[in-house]
């Protein structure tokens, strides 16, 4: 569907990732200038800016992942290709590699390049805290405005956060990659839309981690300009998942009107203020139309009360999986055979009472079609899948370990996208966000 609205200019968009990534030294890695925020200079500190930190959460995400579709070989170290292919991705980013002497000599004129490199740091219970490394507030990339569902999601995963705005999932993806947020939150499902497709594809593409999750009651209201009565309007835009949630309410309430899609519940409210459109309803939640001057026309217009949207959090480093609460773990599979061998790998769960809370299947986008040729018959093309998988078990739990182990025997590529506590916080269906 096509975006109706003009980029919003205050989003983090694709071409305002960083436009230098220094390496400062052998041992520490920094996003010394970002675009974003053209005056701010961020310095990251801390578990995963020294090389021992990355040693240790590498090691942490090489025992996450079991087993891998041939990889070409590392780049050279130190080089900008192996800075991006130690985040798991080719960047477009100019990555500018200069020595600590140079900027420790030129910013403080102490010797530092005689000082020994600082020991390796055993991780602590802190570092399973979402507290921010650089001793500041925690940065949360969301994809939308201000208003947005995904906004709020941040703030109930990460309360207090600085929640940064993305135009797009792959910017919010992108974000943490390069340092410019220490996590992104973003929708994987909803109760009545069904899946975030593009989140799934984005998961396996870029190398990040699922570190929790967040459900969240999504309650929309129908806005529109003060003084607009529904019947003047002749259109409703919102967000894709917004339109198809409210679907039948809309039709209920006599709007059979055109709908059109946009890039977030919160920019359609927006964009019917900014261009005080008398004849365009906007879908959104009640602090899009606060925050947007608009009116509430009617509340509450999902078409089921308890309609959730489940989003993840995402960040550069796993979390050590625990077991003294629940845990869901997500991972990724597929096989050369096809959907014949998904009974196997599903055994191998139910064999040890492990229930899986969601399967989504997606196109093999390397390998979409495997030809099958029958000299009698022809050849069959077959559609190839791969398998997105969450159950309620965590990576530190043995029978996980061995539903895992058994599930590479079946499969010809297996990652864990993540091993998190799940959310598990009172149910409140009618609260509105
Ligand atoms: O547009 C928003 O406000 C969003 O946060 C996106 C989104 C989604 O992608 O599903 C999030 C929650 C609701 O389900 C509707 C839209």
């Amino acid at each position: 569907m096509q975006a109706l609205l003009p980029p919003s200019s205050n989003h983090l968009k694709i071409s305002h990732v960083p436009t230098r990534i220094t390496r400062l030294a052998p041992t520490r890695l920094a996003v010394v200038k970002c675009a974003y925020r053209s005056d701010a200079v961020h310095f990251h500190n801390g578990i995963g800016s020294s090389r021992a930190d990355w040693q240790s959460s590498c090691a942490i995400l090489a025992s996450n992942v079991v087993s891998q579709q041939p990889q070409p070989p590392p780049d050279k170290p130190g080089t900008a290709d192996h800075v991006a292919s130690v985040n798991g991705h080719k960047t477009n980013v100019d990555l500018d590699l200069v020595p600590i002497e140079k900027l420790s000599s030129s910013s403080s004129g102490d010797d530092k390049s005689c000082s020994p490199p600082p020991p390796p740091r055993a991780l602590t219970i802190t570092d399973l805290s979402p507290a921010p490394m650089h001793g500041s507030q925690l940065r949360v990339a969301y994809q939308g405005v201000p208003g947005a569902y995904s906004e709020a999601a941040a703030g109930k995963a990460y309360p207090k956060c600085e929640a940064i705005p993305c135009d797009q999932f792959e910017v919010a993806f992108q974000a943490v990659e390069l340092w410019i947020a220490d996590r992104a939150v973003l929708p994987v499902e909803n109760s009545l839309g069904g899946s975030i497709h593009r989140n799934y594809d984005l998961l396996l593409r870029h190398r990040l981690h699922i570190v929790g999750e967040v459900q969240l009651p999504v309650h929309h209201c129908l806005l529109a300009l003060p003084g607009v009565r529904k019947e003047y309007l002749n259109r409703v835009i919102s967000h894709p998942q917004a339109l198809a949630q409210c679907e039948l309410t809309l039709t209920k309430l006599g709007l059979n009107v055109a709908r059109e899609a946009v890039d977030d519940t919160a920019g359609a409210a927006e964009f019917v203020a900014a261009n005080n459109l008398r004849d365009t309803g906007a879908i959104a939640s009640a602090r899009a139309a606060e925050l947007y001057g608009l009116e509430i026309l009617e509340t509450g217009i999902q078409d089921d009360s308890s309609n959730v949207t489940r989003f993840v959090m995402l960040a550069r480093e796993p979390i050590i999986p625990r077991t003294d609460r629940p845990f869901k773990t997500s991972i990724v599979f597929a096989h050369d055979k096809g959907t014949s061998v998904l009974f196997k790998v599903l055994s191998a769960f139910a064999f040890r009472n492990i229930s899986l809370t969601k399967i989504e299947s997606r196109p093999h986008r390397n390998r979409p079609i495997r030809l099958v040729s029958d000299s009698n018959e022809g050849t069959a093309k077959h559609f190839e899948y791969l398998f997105y998988v969450d159950f309620e078990a965590s990576m530190a739990e043995v029978r996980a370990q061995n539903a895992l182990a058994e599930v590479q025997e079946f499969t010809s590529f297996l990652r864990v996208l993540g091993s998190y506590p799940m959310d598990m916080t009172p149910w409140s269906p009618s609260r509105g966000d």
